[in-house]
């Protein structure tokens, strides 16, 4: 019958070859789980654990979303990686220009909290994009840009955030700090501080060889990371039109 229709046929085509929720995407953007199961995510701004304190607009799924192109260079990246014991983690990917705005909006509304403290423990949140820790017009939003780390597989990483707890400050010893189940690379995710700078002097020789590491691992698949944030890796050349699209759960 479809091949009386060749609108129908192509239509019943796409179905067959299009995995499931990747429809639901833009053009070239993909669900990471779907190129590669095996990296860890922890989508932080899909949730409460974030320097905000809330789900961002935009983050309907905690859903790492990528361009295909950068899903097929962190699949290359696990792969190096899997053998010795370790595992991407993913914190932050494609990043909807609805949540930018959102955090632009709690920079400037001039609350303090205790949790927003643990983010910033030296400087005041007005200044996080003036001095660069999160960007207005972020490369996040084009799809070629990622928060991650590194999960050493046969450590303990059973340790889970409680929100009611009172944690010490990100750039506190690791026991101290809220837990986030990787390894330790001196200070937490989304550290505004000058100990998140990835070539910070002030760590331990291990701390060091961890963001060596996740840099290397990272490099030899073309990303590049952001000196003032361990944790930010982009692909140069991949495109500057940023998209609005909300994550939506992957079917
Ligand atoms: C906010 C932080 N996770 C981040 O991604 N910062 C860079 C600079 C950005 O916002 O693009
Ligand atoms: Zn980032």
């Amino acid at each position: 019958m479809a091949g009386r229709c060749p609108l129908r046929y192509a239509l019943i085509l796409l179905a067959a070859i299009v995995p499931a929720g990747a429809a639901a995407l833009p053009f070239d953007f993909v669900y990471l789980r779907d190129i590669d199961p095996t990296i860890l995510q922890d989508i932080r701004y899909a949730g409460s654990n974030n320097f905000v304190g809330r789900p961002l607009p935009g983050y309907e799924a905690a859903e790492c979303v990528v361009t295909r192109d950068v899903g097929r260079r962190l699949q290359a990246a696990q792969a190096e990686l899997r053998p010795r014991g370790l595992s991407l983690k993913m914190l932050d990917c494609y990043r909807p220009v609805r949540a930018v705005a959102e955090m632009l909006a709690w920079s400037q509304d001039g609350v303090e909290t205790t949790a927003g403290r643990r983010y910033t423990p030296r400087i005041a949140k007005q200044d996080l994009f003036r001095l660069g820790y999160i960007a207005v017009r972020s490369s996040h939003s084009t799809g070629a840009a990622l928060d991650l780390t590194l999960v050493d597989l046969a450590a303990d990483n059973s340790a889970v955030f409680d929100p009611a707890k009172d944690y010490a400050d990100c750039t506190a010893p690791a026991a101290l700090r809220a837990p986030e189940g990787s390894v330790d690379m001196g200070t937490g995710y989304d550290c505004s501080d000058l100990k998140a700078h990835t070539a910070a002097q002030n760590l331990t020789p291990q701390q060091r060889r961890w963001r060596n590491e996740l840099v290397t691992v990272m490099a030899r698949q073309g990303f590049v990371n952001y000196a003032r944030e361990w944790w930010h890796f982009s692909l140069p050349g991949a495109g500057a039109t940023t998209y609005v699209f909300p994550i939506r759960p992957r079917r």
